[in-house]
């Protein structure tokens, strides 16, 4: 069995072997999407020398409580003054106006008294010029260089440089198929022996949220003609993913089916609880292939290490790995047995910075003590037990 470093950096390795097109997107449909070519400005911004207050804008190089001015015009926002000042004139002016030519700073109206047309600087005169140079946000040769996520920050940037559309990398096209006789989609019919499929829409949602496409196909039965012709209608995807069949009982499937089906294994089991049965390869043209454990919690943590990772390197992302905090045990954790032990676990800051708590209950199904963990706590294969207090790592989920 190999590690989960061993084995993250093999799933990325099929992943970087999928090039996907980039499409053009309006902005206000790009959010989450990730930039694939350079982004370059079109304008300055400020693409003028704007006033970063309400007040006066005058005419001199240095000013002190008392000093005196004309006012001779008004400037606002999109209502720049044409004209230019003379020593000792001031124009009023607005927050985002042009500032006139010929002034050199912008005096808040606060530090000000004003009688008709002329203004005196009061004793609270503060010392800023209060402008915005032209291009002190970026220049017309300023671009947003890719590849990089797109997040508020970034499409508003992209909408002050006046760029419309974002170059984006298409979103990967992910096929979930869960498999087995017992499951029923929520809101079916399930009979006695039957369980509801529920790691789907987890995995559905961790997908989306990289920024792939999840389709969610009809669940196949453990039957090995059935799982083949629903394997094979996978072919659309840039990555298939089965859940279930995993494992080595009579009616685990999928790594059989799969052969059949030309697929060449990277990988197949990892020194890991949960996620031990793990399969991932690659079917002919490049397309990479997960094969995720049915138990739920398994294939949700699997998904959270290898999925929404390799999801991410298809998109061009760099730094795709989840990344570790270090906490502090808030409470002993027993010996770890020889594989890498995700537990599920919350942590909070305590009075002595991060702590964590293993949850008690360990087991692959509970999805209830999963919707409780706010993170999962990795122990090392064979790791001693450790007393309240010791550092650990912890993945933020
Ligand atoms: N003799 C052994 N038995 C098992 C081993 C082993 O090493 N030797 N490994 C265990 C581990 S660890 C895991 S994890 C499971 C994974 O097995 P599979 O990937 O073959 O999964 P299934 O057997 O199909 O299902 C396991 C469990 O999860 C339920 N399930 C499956 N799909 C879904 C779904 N979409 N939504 C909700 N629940 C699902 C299924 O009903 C089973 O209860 O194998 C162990 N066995
Ligand atoms: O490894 Mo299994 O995924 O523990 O339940």
């Amino acid at each position: 069995m190999i590690t989960v470093a061993e084995a993250q950096a093999r799933c990325l390795a099929l992943a970087a072997e999928v090039s996907l097109p980039s499409e053009q997107v309006p902005l206000a449909d790009a959010a989450g999407r990730v930039l694939s070519a350079p982004a370059r400005a079109t304008r300055a911004q400020p693409p003028f020398s704007a006033s970063a207050m309400d007040g006066y804008a005058v005419a001199a190089t240095s000013v002190a409580p008392g000093d005196s001015f004309e006012v001779v015009a008004e400037a606002a926002a999109g209502h720049a003054w044409g004209g230019a000042l003379k020593p000792g004139q001031a124009a009023r002016i607005f927050t985002g106006a042009p500032v006139p030519e010929g002034a050199h700073q912008v005096v808040i109206q606060e530090d000000v008294s004003r009688d008709g047309d002329r203004i005196t600087l009061l004793p609270s005169l503060g010392n800023g010029p209060n402008i915005r140079p032209l291009g002190a946000d970026f220049g017309m040769d300023h671009s947003l260089t890719a590849p990089r996520r797109l997040g508020p920050a970034e499409l508003a940037l992209l909408a002050a440089m006046n760029v419309p559309e974002a170059t984006v990398r298409m979103r990967p096209k992910v096929a979930l198929l869960a498999t087995g006789d017992e499951l029923v989609m929520p809101g079916g019919n399930p009979g006695p022996d039957q369980i509801i499929a529920s790691n789907v829409f987890a995995l559905k949602a961790m997908i989306e949220a990289a920024g792939g496409e999840a389709t969610i196909m009809p669940i196949a039965p453990d039957r090995e003609d059935a799982l083949q012709a629903i394997m094979e209608d996978m072919r659309f995807a840039d990555l298939a993913v089965t859940i279930g069949g995993a494992s080595v009982g009579d009616h685990d499937l999928v790594a059989k089916v799969g052969a059949r089906l030309g697929l060449e294994q990277s990988f197949y089991k990892i020194a890991m609880r949960p996620g031990k049965p793990l399969i991932a390869g690659q079917f002919g043209e490049g397309r990479p292939y997960l094969g995720l454990p049915g138990n739920p919690v398994s294939a949700i943590v699997c998904g959270y290490l290898f999925l929404v990772p390799m999801i991410r390197q298809m998109l061009g992302e760099s730094d795709v790995l989840p990344a570790p905090l270090t906490a502090r045990l808030a409470a002993p954790v027993g010996a770890n047995g020889p594989r890498a032990h995700y537990m599920r676990a919350r942590m909070h800051e305590g009075t002595n910075g991060r702590e964590v708590t293993a949850f008690d209950r360990q087991d692959s199904s509970l999805l209830t003590v999963l919707s409780e963990a706010n993170c999962l706590l990795i122990r090392p294969a064979g790791d001693a037990a450790q007393p309240a207090g010791a550092a650990v790592t912890v993945l933020p989920t």
